[in-house]
């Protein structure tokens, strides 16, 4: 019987691998054949490329458990070792272009937004299963559709600078309970693995700044099941993704199982939420100031005259508690790993934080005083940009650069990470953390994109940059980090070893990445010193 299933196996791989062999090679005699009567010169394939796979094999060397840090380090190679600005590479089957020239950048997100579209549902590798986990919120839904359209007119405003200062003090208060649970669960001299701690500090904030929801994260030293759900989602979307969606329940039953179980959950923790939200409204307990979800709930859009409805609110909850939480705390335990790793700038941070602030109340005037702190946030999302690429959708054949042919619907990866370390755009010392550089702002504005630009553009940028500050100076103001021991990574994560380290990022210290996250962030052990503020005098 045993026998039997491995004849079987064998059979069904040999039969999918001959078919997906036959429909590569007439896809790209057809593409070839076509191109040739129509105006404009063929985007360059990258060499390398096998039948069946094309690439795949060359990206899984960058990085076999983490594809975000595959693909930034794979782009970064291209486009130093190989020059190309503009390039066409497969994957698994499927024809990607990929850009790593600002101009190009510029022409493609700057320019006509009907141009060049945004649709996961159309993506190699799992762009499918992204809408099966997350639906269409603001993060996923295609942008010439009105559940991107409406969402987006009815919940831009509270993202402005003016917005995000009246949630300041709310952020002020998770950042306190993330020190006070520091104190209490760490210690001083303890030691502890951070991203436990950024991600309790990120998802905290979003959910009681946008939803008016505590987790309760900070009152103990576990993670939330939602979480752990989310974690569980977002890592099977690339084992699952390498196949094809018919091959899923052949193949990978047990992950698709359990991948619809915890995408049920985390949607299933939204729905509760929003139902809390409708019972403290009808009950008269609804507080004064309106927030994300009260706007999803009642405010109407003012172009369409229409509200969201009940699918649009759950799908925005959840895209808020994945891209508010994730990716900031990628960015801040990248931020600390940097500093750690070159203390001399952590001492000038420190020291920046002793002189504006002190043991003050940090109060939203300080923020614009932190010169030093907001040149190390840029400097660790250009050099570890949670995004290390974005993916934008061609919706017609036309030429980019004025000289390459871009077919229709093709997919266009914009590789943020090879554009922030570009010696020609950076300089030679393009690689090294070195936040004095902000002093001169960038040379292209293409240049630095970790949150993208136009109309896709990240809206809660502010939201971010402020929670990161304000996390910044209480740790500092409460800690002082010291790197601990780490000579294997902790479960669910991989070790990045620094000596002999031949892609980025580069550091001075061992860090670990998380296993197929959804943005890109770095993390490692930390001993918690005190801090003694007499020293920095
Ligand atoms: C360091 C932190 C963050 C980084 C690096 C980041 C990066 C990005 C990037 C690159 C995009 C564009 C994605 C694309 O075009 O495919 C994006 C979109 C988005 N981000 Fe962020 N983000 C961060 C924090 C946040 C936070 C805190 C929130 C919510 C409070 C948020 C909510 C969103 C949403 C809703 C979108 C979709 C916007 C749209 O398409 O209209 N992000 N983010």
């Amino acid at each position: 019987m045993v026998g039997d299933q491995s004849v079987l196996t064998q059979h069904k791989f040999a039969v999918t691998g001959a078919l997906l062999l036959g429909v590569t090679v007439l896809l790209d005699a057809a593409r070839r054949f076509r191109s040739k009567r129509k105006p404009g010169e063929l985007i360059p394939s990258l060499p390398g490329g096998w039948p069946i796979m094309g690439h795949f094999s060359t990206l899984m060397r960058y990085c076999r458990q983490n594809t975000n840090l595959a693909l930034g380090r794979w782009a970064v190679d291209v486009a130093q070792h190989q020059g190309f600005g503009i390039y066409l590479a497969t994957l698994a089957g499927h024809d990607l272009v990929w850009v790593n020239d600002a101009d190009l950048a510029e022409e493609i997100m700057q320019g006509d937004p009907h141009r060049y579209t945004k649709d996961f549902s159309a993506l190699p590798l799992g762009g499918d299963l992204l809408g099966i986990s997350f639906g269409a919120g603001l993060f996923f839904a295609p942008t010439d559709d009105l559940k991107w359209e409406i969402p987006h007119r009815i919940l831009k405003n509270p993202f402005s600078v003016r917005g995000i200062r009246a949630i300041m003090p709310m952020m002020r208060d998770q950042a306190d309970k993330l020190v006070a649970a520091l104190k209490r669960d760490v210690g001083h001299g303890g030691v502890t693995h951070i991203d436990a701690w950024v991600t309790k500090m990120a998802f905290e904030t979003i959910a009681v700044c946008g939803l008016g929801t505590s987790f309760g994260c900070f009152e103990d030293d576990q993670t939330h099941p939602f979480i752990k759900a989310l974690n569980q989602t977002i890592s099977a979307i690339d084992p699952l993704g390498a196949w094809p969606s018919m091959l899923r329940p052949i193949f990978c039953r047990e992950l698709l199982k359990n991948f619809k179980a915890s995408s049920k959950s985390v949607r299933d923790t939204c729905c509760d939420v929003i139902r809390k939200r409708r019972a403290a409204g009808a009950a008269g307990l609804g507080e004064s100031r309106k927030d994300l979800l009260d706007m999803m709930l009642n405010d109407v859009d003012s172009k369409t005259g229409q509200s969201m409805t009940e699918d649009m609110i759950v799908d925005n909850v959840l895209t808020f508690l994945f891209a508010g939480q994730d990716s900031t705390a990628a960015a801040m335990g990248s931020c600390l790993c940097f500093l750690c790793s070159f203390p001399e700038c952590k001492e000038r941070l420190i020291k920046e934080i002793d002189e504006v602030v002190g043991t003050n109340q940090l109060e939203w005037d300080h923020l614009g005083k932190l010169q030093y702190l907001d040149w190390c946030l840029k400097e660790t999302l250009r050099l570890a940009p949670p995004a290390p690429g974005i993916v934008r959708q061609s919706t017609e054949e036309q030429l980019i650069g004025g000289k390459w042919r871009m077919p229709a619907q093709m997919p266009v990866v914009i590789n943020i990470m090879a554009l922030h370390y570009s010696k020609e755009l950076w300089g030679e010392d393009a690689a090294e953390f070195r936040p004095e550089r902000w002093e001169h702002g960038q040379t292209h504005k293409f240049a630095y994109l970790p949150f993208a630009t136009g109309p896709r553009q990240c809206i809660g940028r502010e939201f971010t940059l402020v929670e990161q500050k304000v996390t910044m100076v209480k740790l500092f103001q409460n800690f002082d980090l010291r790197p601990a021991d780490t000579s294997k990574a902790e479960e669910g994560y991989i070790l990045l070893e620094h000596k002999n380290a031949a892609h980025p990022p580069f550091l001075n210290v061992d860090t670990q990445v998380k296993k197929d996250s959804g943005f890109l962030g770095l993390f490692r052990p930390f001993q918690l010193l005190e801090r003694r503020h007499d020293l920095a005098q």
